[in-house]
């Protein structure tokens, strides 16, 4: 069984990832880096060359490819939720955690990254962070089986909830979450 996390961009899943990976002595996978790697570019560069659809494609194919894998922890891109193919993969054989965090705390947080291109391309920055995450909070909430809050939060803290949920999860999913 694996673990994941999803999440707007900003709400800690990478950061979190890292410190839950290492409790849990488990292999962390970032897609968007590993998205990144099999590229030989960068995100900003996927999109600015070849646009949305290309990367949604090769972040399915990472999807496919990374929930084949076992007992890893992944840390999704923010919007992996966009396609329920994506989500039906996900929710196969993990515990999948949605991490949240109010509005400002997003815009706090993210505002000053050069390496995530808009997704609107029409908005200024916080308004496009209220639009899209209206949208898609019904999506990361059907997609998950925990809702963990990040805002005003230590990462330690919201590392040690997520071991939590996951030890009850597994222990809820008898032999099949070893
Ligand atoms: N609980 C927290 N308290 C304070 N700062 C945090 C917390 N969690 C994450 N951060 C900081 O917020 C920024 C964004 O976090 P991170 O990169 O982990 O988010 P993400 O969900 O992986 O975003 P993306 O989807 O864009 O990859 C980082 O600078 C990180 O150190
Ligand atoms: O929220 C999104 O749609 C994205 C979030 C990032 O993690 C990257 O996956 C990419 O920039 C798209
Ligand atoms: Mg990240």
């Amino acid at each position: 069984m694996n673990l994941v996390l999803i999440g707007y961009r900003g709400t800690g899943k990478s950061h979190i990832g890292r410190l839950v990976a290492r409790q849990l002595k488990m292999r962390c996978f970032s897609m968007d880096r590993e998205i990144e790697k099999q590229a030989g570019r960068t995100i900003p560069e996927i999109v600015a060359d070849d646009g949305w659809t290309v990367f949604r494609d090769l972040e399915s194919d990472m999807v496919r490819r990374l929930t084949a894998l076992d007992h890893v922890m992944l840390d999704t891109g923010g919007g992996v939720i966009e396609r329920p193919e994506n989500v039906a993969a996900l929710r196969k054989n993990s515990c999948v955690i949605w991490m949240t965090a109010g509005l400002d705390t997003i815009v706090t947080r993210i505002s000053s990254g050069i390496h995530r291109p808009s997704l609107t391309g029409d908005k200024s920055f916080t308004d496009e962070v209220a639009e899209v995450l209206e949208r898609r909070n019904p999506l990361y909430r059907d997609a998950s089986h925990y809702q963990v809050s990040t805002d005003g939060r230590e990462p330690e803290a919201i590392a040690a909830e997520i071991v939590d949920l996951w030890e009850q999860y597994r222990a809820a999913a008898g032999p099949r979450g070893k």
